[in-house]
């Protein structure tokens, strides 16, 4: 029995591993680089990779992976599936921020020239080779990756999934499905590229990607207001090699789909939203949500909602999401 702390190892920025690189079972541990592992059973049923902490700010779900992975290392909880742990942004984490110079989840797939050379580009390009890696010995398995955050604002829905699926791609009711079976309250399906971490597993590793929105951001030990235990049980199966198959239910959870970004295009940017208005909130046709200079946002979309409204992104960037309902 191990009973040192894999988080309070990572936040402490402790370089020693006081594991065994193997578990009594034969199941492997391997670490590809900081805040990075790899379970490797000797029969895996599938692989998944469960991310977290990609906002240094978003603690729910860095307490709920390390307690998954801590369950795996003291062997409460055998590994029957290849799982990659990735504890996105331990720099941001250790100083609970957002971010540190650069967004890292506006990172993902995008060229030297447009993301730069600083700590978060040079993060997001281990990320990308960890999960690369990772999926690219998974020959014909079922591939599922969950990175897992929390919201700035309050949320009129409290836990919902954003689903990238690129245009040449059809989306999957079964995980919709699986996501309902988590606690996940709505989807939102995000056809157009996106430099995230799950649309940059969904197109380049071929696996089942979604970012889970899990709450409001909060510091670690006071995210007791939410509660995962769906999505936990359905993760501790998964990881005991558990792949439920859920029934497809058009009635639940809510769809929408991305009709729109509001993309920040310069320091005149005036987003039209108190601080206390919720995500999901829904803004009426005609409402001038934001300007910009002589950029006028105006709301055209019947049942338009505003999700992760946000002045405060650097230029170019996303300052929030107007969806609309959809259906399956
Ligand atoms: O609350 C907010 O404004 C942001 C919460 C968050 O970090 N969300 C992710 C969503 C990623 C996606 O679109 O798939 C993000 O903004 O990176
Ligand atoms: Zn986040």
């Amino acid at each position: 029995m191990i009973s040192m702390n894999y988080l309070a190892h990572l936040l402490a920025a402790r370089t020693d591993w006081p594991w065994p690189d193997s578990l009594p079972d034969g199941t492997r541990i391997s670490r590809p680089g900081e805040g990075l592992l790899v379970v490797e059973p000797a029969d895996a049923a599938f692989d998944l990779c469960l991310s977290s902490g990609i906002h240094g700010n978003e603690t729910a779900p860095v307490e709920l992976a390390a307690r998954l992975l801590q369950a795996v290392l003291d062997g409460s909880l055998p590994a029957r599936a290849r799982i990659l742990f990735a504890f996105g942004n331990p720099a941001a984490l250790r100083s609970n921020k957002r971010y540190l110079d650069d967004d890292l989840n506006r990172l993902f797939g995008k060229p030297a020239e447009q993301s730069g050379s600083g700590p978060a580009a040079v993060r997001a390009r281990e990320l990308e080779r960890a999960v690369e890696d990772f999926f690219a010995v998974s020959g014909s398995r079922w591939r599922l990756h969950y990175d897992l955050h929390t919201a700035i604002r309050g949320s009129q829905i409290e836990k919902f999934a954003i689903y990238p699926h690129p245009g040449d791609q059809a989306f999957d009711p079964a995980e919709i499905a699986r996501l309902a079976a988590c606690g996940i309250e709505a989807v939102l399906l995000q056809s157009k590229p996106s430099p995230t971490f799950s649309y940059f597993s969904r197109q380049h590793c071929g696996a089942h990607g979604f970012t889970l929105e899990l709450g409001k951001a909060r510091p670690f030990g006071q995210n007791q207001a939410v509660n995962l235990d769906l999505l936990e049980a359905e993760l501790r199966r998964l990881i005991g090699g558990e792949k439920r198959d859920y029934a497809v239910s058009t009635a639940h959870p809510k769809l929408f789909r991305v009709a729109r970004e509001v993309i920040k295009q310069t320091d005149a940017f005036k987003l039209h939203l108190a601080d206390a208005v919720e995500n999901f909130t829904e803004l009426a046709p005609g409402y001038v949500l934001a300007e910009d200079g002589d950029e006028r946002f105006v709301v055209a979309e019947q049942g338009a909602r505003i999700v992760f409204p946000n002045s405060k992104v650097k230029n170019g960037l996303r300052a929030g999401l107007l969806v609309v309902p959809a259906v399956l």
